[in-house]
């Protein structure tokens, strides 16, 4: 393996210099050949510099770590999340009806599907009024108490599936800063709503403080009784109910889903409310044709195994450190907020599976920000900043208004002359002409031309789908579960703990009575300083 990674590097240093449109001039098939699709869902990796030597050496290095029954294991529930002795199961979450997936002898299928039942009958009940306020009213909005994994998905998803959102409207609140669940429930009558507090562990910091918050915000209103206006999404049943919860409205699943994996189940339950049990079964289909896709498809067809192998190629070979995602999707404005759980959480790490440090770059800075607007935000360090930065583009092909077809239109175009752009920039001499075309002449043209120059050769992938709909977005979303995975594989780490989460946490839970005016000698000289300007 090591090999493969020197030929790699090799092959990289010989090939740095060659520009971007080399490849196409010589190939004239180089995107059919540097393409690959999973049913309506295309992947352009042309305009990044791989060539056919580099994708071998890195669908070679796929195959040395042996990814095809790595992928089998994690789907075959086996406990690949060695730190805490746990399968990862996600995958089973929007698994046919009748598949058999085994943890500890068990098959767990018919479990996931009893709850995704009950998910269902009460969503429904909810949209359809049937289920009713303490007042005997249809609830009219649903706020979702949850952090991280608990709460970026449903975000993410309510967002992404708007067209389809014909349920109570949703609301969320994360942040332990009172100003979130503030100016939330500020705009809310609690008489008509629903709140559902989620959280896998039932013990996270943030999720109980606004949990108790929303919940004395409900009595205020209802009185001591305030169980109708409550749901519960956990794995921790004993602490649901200790919260007042009826076991009716407590939707749990298994330690077995990760917190970023897991709004497939009952971490879905708002998504499932907005849309409805049939666009969530939508959502569970898309994914679970990636699924079946990332298991199936060669890895030279392979989607999330190739975007895996490009962010290893980008990280790892061409040292480029963070990588740029960008939705020409305004629906997905929060998919590089999801992202960045999703892939800094799992791949975030230092050290191999037997705790060895290692021996390169793991995961890197994810960001970005939907199209068009980072184009008036960010751009510029992409095109004309020193480093390179990888990029990402979504594009579908249709929006979902007919009537403002043109500015989808507007939104093609610009995604596509933004990769374009990035590939083929604006050499010196051309620059300069802009520049005398600009009346400056002389050594002021020269001066000019440099400002006016473009690198290029700034490398890209488009990932293009028909239309944003339930069925794609569940695609979309599995695709990066499995680029994460596939690049956790090849550096030797554990995707799915999140240790490094932990020390801030205990520390917060240490400061907090010095905050409080608790003595704070023992602390350092930064520390004690701010705690001093920061005392009320
Ligand atoms: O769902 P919980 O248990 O409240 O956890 C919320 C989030 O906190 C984390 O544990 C990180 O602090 C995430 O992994 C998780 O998604």
């Amino acid at each position: 393996m090591s090999d493969i990674w020197q030929q790699l590097s090799a092959h990289r240093a010989a090939t740095e210099a060659t520009p971007l449109t080399d490849y196409f001039a010589q190939d004239a098939d180089r995107f059919a050949r540097y393409s690959a699709s999973a049913g309506e869902m295309l992947l352009d990796y042309s305009k990044t510099a791989l060539d056919d030597t580099a994708r071998d050496l890195l669908v070679q290095l796929a195959e040395s770590v042996d990814l095809k029954s790595r992928i089998a294991a994690m789907m075959s529930g086996a406990k690949i999340n060695s730190t805490e002795n746990r399968a990862v199961l996600h995958t089973a979450l929007r698994a046919p009806k009748d598949a058999v997936v085994e943890v500890d002898g068990e098959n767990v299928v018919p479990g996931i599907q009893k709850v995704l039942a009950q998910m269902g009958a009460f969503a429904t009940a909810l949209r359809e009024g049937s289920y009713q306020t303490k007042t005997g009213k249809a609830f009219t909005d649903v706020v979702n108490i949850g952090i991280g994994g608990s709460d970026l998905g449903p975000v993410m998803a309510t967002l992404a599936l708007a067209p389809y959102h014909d349920g109570p409207a949703c609301h969320f609140v994360s942040n332990v800063d009172g100003a979130h669940i503030h100016d939330v429930l500020a705009g809310l009558n609690p008489e008509t709503t629903l709140v559902v507090i989620a959280s896998k562990t039932f013990t996270t910091i943030e999720t109980m403080t606004n949990a108790e918050t929303a919940i004395q915000w409900l009595k205020g209103a209802l009185g001591e009784d305030v169980s109708t206006h409550l749901a519960a999404v956990s794995t921790a049943l004993d602490k649901t109910a200790a919260m007042g919860i009826p076991d009716a409205r407590v939707f749990g699943f298994a330690d077995w889903v990760g917190g970023r994996y897991s709004m497939w189940g009952p971490i879905g339950l708002p998504i499932m409310i907005a849309v409805g049990p049939e666009a969530f079964g939508e959502f569970l289909a898309g994914s679970a044709a990636m699924d079946q896709h990332f298991r199936d498809a060669p890895l030279m067809e392979n989607l999330p195994a190739l975007l895996g192998l490009i962010g290893v190629w980008h990280n790892n070979i061409c040292g480029y450190g963070s990588r740029a995602v960008l939705p020409y999707d305004q629906r997905l404005s929060r998919l590089p907020a999801y992202l960045q759980q999703l892939d800094m959480e799992s791949n975030g790490k230092s050290v191999a599976l037997d705790g060895s440090p290692l021996p390169r770059a793991s995961g890197p800075v994810v960001w970005g920000e939907p199209g068009t607007n980072g184009q008036h935000a960010f751009y510029q360090l992409l095109h004309q900043g020193t480093q390179v930065i990888p990029t990402e583009f979504l594009i579908a092909a249709t929006g979902h208004e007919p009537e403002l077809a043109h500015q989808h239109n507007l939104l093609k175009a610009n995604c596509l002359a933004q990769s374009e752009a990035l590939m083929l920039g604006r050499s010196w001499d051309e620059a300069r002409e802009i520049a005398i075309a600009r009346g400056f002449d002389g050594v002021d043209a020269d001066r000019m031309a440099g400002h006016l120059s473009f690198p290029g050769n700034r490398p890209s992938v488009t990932i293009a789908y028909p239309k944003l709909t339930p069925f794609v977005f569940g695609q979309i979303v599995a695709l990066y579960e499995h680029r994460v995975f596939t690049e956790g594989v090849i550096w030797g780490i554990n995707s799915f703990d999140q240790w490094g989460v932990e020390l801030g946490k205990e520390l917060a839970t240490r400061l907090l009575p010095m905050v409080e005016g608790a003595d704070a000698s023992q602390k350092d000289a930064s520390t004690r300083g701010l705690l001093a300007k920061l005392s009320t």
